[in-house]
Order: structure tokens, then sequence, then C-alpha cells
């Protein structure tokens, strides 16, 4: 019988960069929340035991995916045969419709979505904790999506921790149809120089973590024309928070009328821009 698996996008709301490892991966303090029910804005992997394993991928944004070994639904896939010591054939369809390369975490959360759907399809067993371990090895991404709502992200983004809910402001996503790629901001650290964060621990007790997010200045040496977006959305009053490493940006809004006014403007000025409301 076929499953479905539901693999939303994410929102960094806080991200912090503390410095650069000898691993060369960079030491992080992150609050991302899983933007669970959005459905425009939400990948499904469905799949059901065959013969022999395939990925079929369709969708808005599937375009320029490839099905092959490269892809996480098939890393993931390859990790848990690890862990069952036997070949899991299985015909996978994957529905994109989170853009890759946007900073929404798109691959990652497949990627969770894919450990899932073969656990309970083959009723593997693994738990929780071993699940966990599996996703660190694909990305510092990955361990996020397995546990959802608002998560504290340390290390590398792979150590991760529940928080209470932190209740998301009407927010717009404005994506401009650009690819970033994450190692190149990484890099780019380098060059425009590391933030001075406080850590978050030290925020005044109760409040909100504040919206920021310290791969901007890099994402913007390694690609400038995301300052367009970003003007775009501030133009029209909204406070604009870049996505992870990009190319997607979020603004907050007062009110859900302010949002949806910025909306209207935006699409009527830039319909080749994707857009969603959260
Ligand atoms: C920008 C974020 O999406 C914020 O959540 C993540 O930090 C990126 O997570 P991700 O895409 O899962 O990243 P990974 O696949 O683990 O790593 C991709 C590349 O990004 C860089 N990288 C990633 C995470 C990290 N803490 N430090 C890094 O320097 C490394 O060059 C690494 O080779
Ligand atoms: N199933 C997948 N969906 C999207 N990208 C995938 C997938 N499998 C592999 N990739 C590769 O991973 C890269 C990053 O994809 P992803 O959608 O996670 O990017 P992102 O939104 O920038 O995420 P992050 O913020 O985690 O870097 C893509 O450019 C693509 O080459």
């Amino acid at each position: 019988m076929a499953l479905a698996i539901q693999a939303p996008a994410k929102l960094n709301r806080f991200l912090a960069v503390l410095g650069r490892r000898a691993d060369g991966f960079h030491e992080l303090e992150l609050v991302t929340t899983v933007l669970e029910g959005v459905a425009d804005l939400t990948d499904s992997l469905e799949g059901e035991p065959a013969p022999e394993l395939t990925l079929a991928i369709t969708g808005p944004m599937g375009e320029g995916l490839v099905a092959d070994e490269s892809n996480l639904v098939i890393k993931a896939w390859r990790l848990l045969e690890e862990a069952a010591q036997r070949p899991l054939p299985a015909t996978l369809r994957l529905e994109k419709r989170i853009p890759h390369g946007a900073g929404l975490g798109g691959g990652s959360s497949d990627a969770a979505a894919a450990l899932r759907l073969g656990n309970q399809l083959f009723a593997l067993g693994l738990q929780e904790g071993e699940l966990l371990r599996m996703a660190g090895r694909l990305g510092s991404d990955v361990p996020l999506f397995l546990l959802g709502g608002t998560v504290l992200g340390l290390g590398r983004g792979e150590r991760v921790f529940p928080l209470r809910p932190v209740p998301l402001e009407p927010l717009l996503l404005a994506h401009p149809g650009l690819h970033v790629s994450t190692p190149s901001v990484y890099r780019a650290l380098q060059d425009v120089g590391y933030p001075f964060p406080e850590a978050l621990a030290s925020q005044p007790g109760g409040t909100a973590p504040p919206w920021r997010n310290d791969l901007t200045g890099a994402a913007l040496w390694v690609c400038p024309p995301l300052a367009e977006v970003r003007d775009a959305l501030r133009d029209t009053g909204g406070e604009p928070l870049l996505c992870g490493s990009g190319s997607c940006w979020a603004a907050r809004y007062d009110t859900v009328q302010a949002r949806d006014a910025a909306a209207g403007r935006i699409s009527g000025e830039r319909p080749d821009w994707g857009l969603w409301r959260v």
C-alpha cells in the first residue's frame, strides 16, 4: 500500500554564526520554524514497495532536479538500506513545490521525509535517536525536520532541541528565481568578515528571538541582485530577512492587511517572482 509524507519548508528567524570550526563547518545558533500547513510550499513524498528502487520527480519546482544518487531522497534511502542491511526496493514519487537553492531547506525536508517513509513502509523500527543521527549525516538542516515545530539548532545546526512555539508574524516570502549555493555563502564569510553575535542565551527571558541572519552580508556578496528583493519588500513596509543562505527573503508585517497589500503590489510589479503568504 502507498504511503505519503509531507515535507514542509523552514524559516530560520534567528541565525547567528559563532565562528569557523577546524572541519570547515561553522558553529551556529539557530531558531528555525518548520512551516507546517503551507500547502503550496510543501513537498510530498509518496512510496510503495516495488521490485526495484525508482524515483520520479514532478511538481512546479521539479525542473532541474535529478533523480539519481545525488538526490537527497536517494541518499536517505541508501542510509536506511545500510541500517536495515538489505535492499529496500520501492517506487518513490516526489512532488516538488519548494524552490531549491532558495534557503527554504526543501532538499533537507525531502531527506527527512524519506527517512520516515522508508522506516514506516518497511517497518524497520528505527527509533528517533537513530533517525536523528542518520539525518545529521545527510545534512546540517535535516534533523530539524524530524522534530518539526520550532527548533533550537546548535553545532553545525544538526544538534536539535524542541522549543516552545514562537508565533510567526504575518509573512510574505519572495523568491526571485535565483539559485544561491550554500557552500559559497559560507565561504564568503571569510571575505565579508564575521559578525560579533551575542549568544541567544543572553537574550532577555521570554522575548521572541530577534529577526536576524548573519549570512546576509555574505549572500549579498555572492549574489548582489538579492538586494533588489530586499528593497522591494522594504518599500512595501515589510521587515525583510534573508532565508538561510538565500535566495528567498521573508518579510514580516504588522498586520495581515498590510502583508496582503504588499503581496498585491509586488505581484503586479514583479510577476516573475514566486510569492507565498505564511
Ligand atoms: C543555511 C542553513 O540552511 C541554515 O539553516 C544551513 O546552515 C545549511 O544547511 P545544509 O544545506 O543542510 O548544509 P550542509 O549540507 O550540512 O552543508 C553544506 C555546506 O555548507 C557549509 N556549512 C553548512 C553548515 C554549517 N554549519 N557550516 C557550514 O560551513 C559547508 O561548506 C558545507 O559543506
Ligand atoms: N530532493 C531535493 N530537493 C531539492 N534539492 C535537492 C534535492 N536533492 C538534492 N538536492 C540538491 O541540494 C541543493 C540544495 O537544496 P535545498 O532545496 O535544500 O536548498 P536550500 O533551500 O538552499 O537549502 P539550505 O537552506 O538547506 O541550503 C540543491 O541545489 C540540489 O542540487
